[in-house]
């Protein structure tokens, strides 16, 4: 796996996939490592040349002193494109990961074809939960938060039926670097990207989960009516969708890339 220099920040980079197949990048959430999409690595790698990344602060990237910014997530991103040679590529991002996708859509239009926001929200009307989060981790570790930030991933009954899964998914959040999730945190309570909706021009396709209580059907059909031409699908999850109905997200990104 490649090491890509971002600005100072070594990135951990996956490339997999069908060489010569258009590009899907794919940007994970706050907590998680591009491990987040294995349940859809065997479906998109038919299909697709797919790279994968570890947010700075994330995974196997490095952990530069926070605060970071969305812009700073974004042009890491470009770093990505760049080091690898590639002009253009779809981009699905997952809850922060659809936060760095509606910067990339206005920002760098030029450098995706079709763009994928799951579960995620361009603004927070209220920082506290973030400055609350802050604090708690800052005092307790991740651990002080991952039972009820993992609550919120997984609803109580995907979390009953695949308790591996969950245990799984709680691993990855408790591994994550603590200044790099507070850093990451410090970005979160300060969106509003509202203002960059009307310039995305690529092809845009919103996930919400139903039972999605971070980020909420509601943010996902404020952005549909902000983004021009953008549709909607709806999950039956919470709120790493990918996860819990692994299947339904997966035939929602090939089908949407895939159209003509
Ligand atoms: O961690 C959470 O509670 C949910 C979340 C918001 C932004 C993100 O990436 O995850």
């Amino acid at each position: 796996m490649p090491m890509i220099d971002a600005d100072g920040c070594l990135l951990n980079v996956s490339v997999e996939g069908r060489d010569g197949g258009p590009t899907l990048m794919l940007s994970n959430s706050l907590g998680s490592t591009m491990q987040m999409w294995e349940p859809q690595m065997k479906a998109l790698t038919q299909v697709f040349r797919v790279i994968r990344y570890d947010r700075r602060g994330h995974g196997k990237s490095s952990v530069p002193p926070g605060p970071y910014s969305l812009e700073r997530f974004g042009r890491d991103v470009l770093a990505i494109l760049d080091d690898l040679n590639i002009a253009k590529a779809h981009w699905c991002g997952l809850s922060m990961g659809g936060m760095v996708g509606q910067w990339l859509g206005a920002n760098a239009p030029d450098r995706f074809g079709k763009i994928i926001l799951a579960n995620t929200s361009c603004y927070y009307p209220d920082p506290t939960r973030w400055h609350d989060r802050i604090k708690a981790v800052k005092e307790g570790g991740i651990a002080a938060v991952a039972d009820t930030v993992l609550a919120g991933w997984l609803t109580a009954d995907f979390r009953e039926r695949e308790p591996q899964i969950a245990a799984n998914m709680k691993t990855m959040m408790l591994t994550t670097p603590v200044e790099g999730y507070i850093a990451c945190c410090e970005a979160l309570s300060t969106l509003d990207q509202r203002e960059l909706l009307p310039r995305i021009k690529s092809p845009t396709l919103i996930i919400a989960g139903r039972h999605d209580m971070s980020t909420t059907v509601a943010d996902g059909e404020f952005m549909r009516s902000r983004i021009p031409g953008a549709s909607m699908t709806l999950l039956d999850a919470a709120h790493i969708s990918n996860v819990e109905q692994p299947h339904a997200f997966t035939d929602a990104v090939i089908g949407f890339l895939t159209q003509r």
